[in-house]
Formats: C-alpha cells, structure tokens, sequence
C-alpha cells in the first residue's frame, strides 16, 4: 500500500487528496492542526484517515504533500524533516511561490528523503476542504521544480502519483517560476483587490455603486474575494518581483492615462485590439470547481420549453450535459445559455448537434 500524507487538506490538499482516494493500492491520511479539520476531512470523505498528530501522519508515508499557505511551508518542511521517515519518501510542496522553499529546504538534511517542489497552476478564489474537487487539477499545468541532484526515481515516482489528478507536468526554474506567476496571479490578484476596494470607498457614500456592478467587474475581480491569509503569504514570499511588477503597471497605467489625456482614439483602440489579440490566443483551460472543462454559449429564443426542448435533443443523441446555465448579464457570455460538458468530445458533439438543429452555438 502506499501512503499518501496529505499536510493541511484544505482548498488544494482535499482536492489532490480526492484524486488519490479510492485508487487502487492507495492510502491517505490528512494532517491538520486542529481536531475539527481532521474530523471533517474524514466526515467529507476526502481522506482515508486524518490525525492531528505530524509524527502520526508522515510515519511510513511514501509521498507528504505540504499544502498550508506559503509562510509555513518552510518550517513543516524542517519540522517533518525531523521526524522518522520512511527511505526514500518523496517529500513535496503546492505553494504559489517556489524560490523561498527551495532555498528554505536546501539547508534541510533530508536523511533518505528526497524534497521536490511544485505548484498545481489551478485553483480558485475559495478556500477549505469543502471547496475541493476531484477535477480541481483536471488539464491544468503542474509545475515541479526538480533540481540537478534530484533522484530520476524519486521524479518519476511523483510524476506517475501525479497522473491521478490529470494534470500536465511541466518542469520549472524556482526563479523563472516566481517571475512568471508573479505576473500573470499575483500582480492581477493585487490588483483586483486594489480595484474592489477603490470601488467599496465610492461606495461607502452611494451605494449605487454596488447595486449597478455587473458583469465586467464581477469578471475582473472575481479573484479579490481569494483568502486573505493564503495571499497575504504568496504576496510576502514573492514581494520583490511583486514590486518591480507593480512598478511597471504603474507605468502601463501612467500610458493609458497618456493617451487618453491626449485624446489619442487610435491608441485607445490599439490597446483593446492588441490587447484582444492576445487574450484570444491564450490556451482556453477553463476548469475546475467553478467552470466545467468545455463550454459552449447559445442564444436561444425566449419561449417556454426551449431549455427542456435543448436538454431533451442533447439526451436523445446520448450527448451528456454536464451542466446547463441561463447567464443573466449579457456582459459576461457570447450568448444566454451556458452549456458544460465533461469531455472534448461531448462538446464536439453537442456543437455539431445544435448547428444541425439550426441553433447559434458559439464555443
Ligand atoms: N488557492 C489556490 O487557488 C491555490 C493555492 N495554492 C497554494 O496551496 C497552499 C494551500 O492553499 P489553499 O488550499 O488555497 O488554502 P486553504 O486555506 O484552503 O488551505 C490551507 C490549509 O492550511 C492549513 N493551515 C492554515 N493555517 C495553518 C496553521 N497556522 N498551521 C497549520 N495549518 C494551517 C489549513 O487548515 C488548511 O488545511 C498555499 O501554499 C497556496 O499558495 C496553490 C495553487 C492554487
Ligand atoms: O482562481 C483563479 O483564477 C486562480 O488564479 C487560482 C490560483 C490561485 C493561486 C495559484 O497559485 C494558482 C491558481
């Protein structure tokens, strides 16, 4: 059997512990620092065991996942480095940042065990065990950050475990990492926050502000609502690339202002188009707990029995729907009903059903 110690099963721990749970030949325990969490990872089902006991928990595991927010990462990873380990237990990481534990573990004598970092490139704004999914990690990048002296087989043995939440595994530079992420999750996560709160003051003297918020401010900001705790973290351990980032959106800003103070409608334009351009050409990974997989939007006629008409033509040509939805502000969708599927090919499907049925399907 292999044992699976998954160290705070929370947003990111349940949901890598539900892609191991229940798989043939293997075993996992959760760990938290309180009584209530492990008894809930149990009650939810999302381990096979939890303790509040560090020494209980890591015992005999052939993997440990460290999966608490960025700050403690550093000192689980010396306290378990302390504790009777099983030889070559593969010892790994999920935090948003990777130079500040690798440099934190180097100094770590591992005594047989073998630490690798890595970071899951999926998650959302919630957080907690009850927000973990099984499909969470689904087709999304996974970033491990093995160095020169890794053992091939303690890599390969973590890269097949990892096969289970189907992600794609790209291997990584800590340093190349925490300049990448810090551009595209944690500068906009900084920023969305800052938004929302410029907002909130305005608000503070008219609510109409929050009544008339819609669609594109939902959108842009949905990722301020992230955890306080686990971002407060991130944002520390990366502050310097933060910084410098910031820096350099001040000056994007101080453009934008430019050319709007200028009156200048061709640059205005050409930084939507050149902007647009390069948003479309980004992989589309929708996922996870909040988005299914494959999606596609259609406008539909307004009369009643259309959706159940559309549900029933889908169920008749054995196309599974995984998730049907009327989206209320036309701002946030290329038309009025949202349908999810599981698969690649229940979407080509369905897209190829509703066209010949005479429906707009955009995808
Ligand atoms: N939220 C996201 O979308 C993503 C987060 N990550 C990383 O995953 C890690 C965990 O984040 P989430 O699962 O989102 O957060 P979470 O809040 O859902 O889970 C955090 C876990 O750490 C435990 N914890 C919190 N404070 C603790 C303390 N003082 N002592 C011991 N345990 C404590 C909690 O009990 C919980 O099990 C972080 O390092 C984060 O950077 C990685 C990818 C995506
Ligand atoms: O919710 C979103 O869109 C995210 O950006 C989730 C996320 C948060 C932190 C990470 O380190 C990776 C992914």
């Amino acid at each position: 059997m292999t044992k699976i110690a998954i160290i705070g099963a929370g947003l990111i721990g349940g949901s890598l512990a539900l892609c191991f749970k229940g798989q043939p030949g293997l075993f996992v325990t959760g760990y938290s620092y309180r009584q209530e969490s492990a008894d809930k990872y149990v009650q939810l089902g999302v381990v096979d065991e939890a303790t509040t006991s560090l020494e209980d928990a890591v015992r005999g595991a052939n993997f440990i996942f460290l999966c608490v927010p960025v700050g403690l990462l550093a000192d689980y990873a010396r306290r378990i480095s302390l504790l009777p380990l099983a030889p070559g237990c593969v010892v790994t990481d999920v935090g948003s940042t990777k130079s500040g534990v690798a440099e934190a573990v180097s100094g770590i004598d591992w005594q047989g065990a073998v630490f690798i970092g890595g970071h899951p490139m999926a998650g959302s704004e919630r957080a907690g065990v009850e927000a973990a999914s099984a499909i969470l990690f689904e087709n999304a990048y996974y970033v491990l950050t093995p160095e020169a002296g890794t053992p091939t087989d303690a890599l390969e043995r973590l890269t097949e475990l990892l096969g289970h939440t189907r992600a794609k595994i790209v291997h990584m530079d800590p340093s190349e990492h925490d300049e990448i992420v810090g551009a595209i999750s944690h500068l906009p996560h900084l920023i969305a926050a800052g938004l929302v709160n410029q907002v909130r003051r305005y608000n503070e003297s008219n609510d109409a502000y929050a009544m008339l918020a819609a669609g594109g401010f939902r959108d842009i900001t949905r990722i301020a609502s992230s955890d306080p705790v686990v971002w407060r973290d991130i944002l520390l351990a990366n502050r310097e690339i933060v910084l410098r980032l910031l820096g350099e959106w001040g000056a994007e800003l101080d453009r934008l202002a430019d050319i709007l103070r200028k009156q200048d409608g061709e640059a205005i334009s050409d930084a939507f188009r050149a902007a647009g351009a390069f948003r479309s050409s980004l992989p589309e990974r929708r996922k996870g707990v909040l988005q299914s997989i494959y999606e596609c939007y259609m406008d539909v006629p307004d009369h009643p029995g259309i959706i159940g008409k559309i549900a029933t033509e889908l169920g008749n040509r054995r196309i599974n729907l995984s998730n049907l939805q009327i989206i209320e502000s036309r701002m946030d969708a290329p038309g009025v009903l949202r349908l999810s599927f599981r698969t690649q090919g229940d979407l080509d499907q369905a897209l190829e059903a509703l066209e010949q049925l005479g429906y707009a399907v955009k995808s």
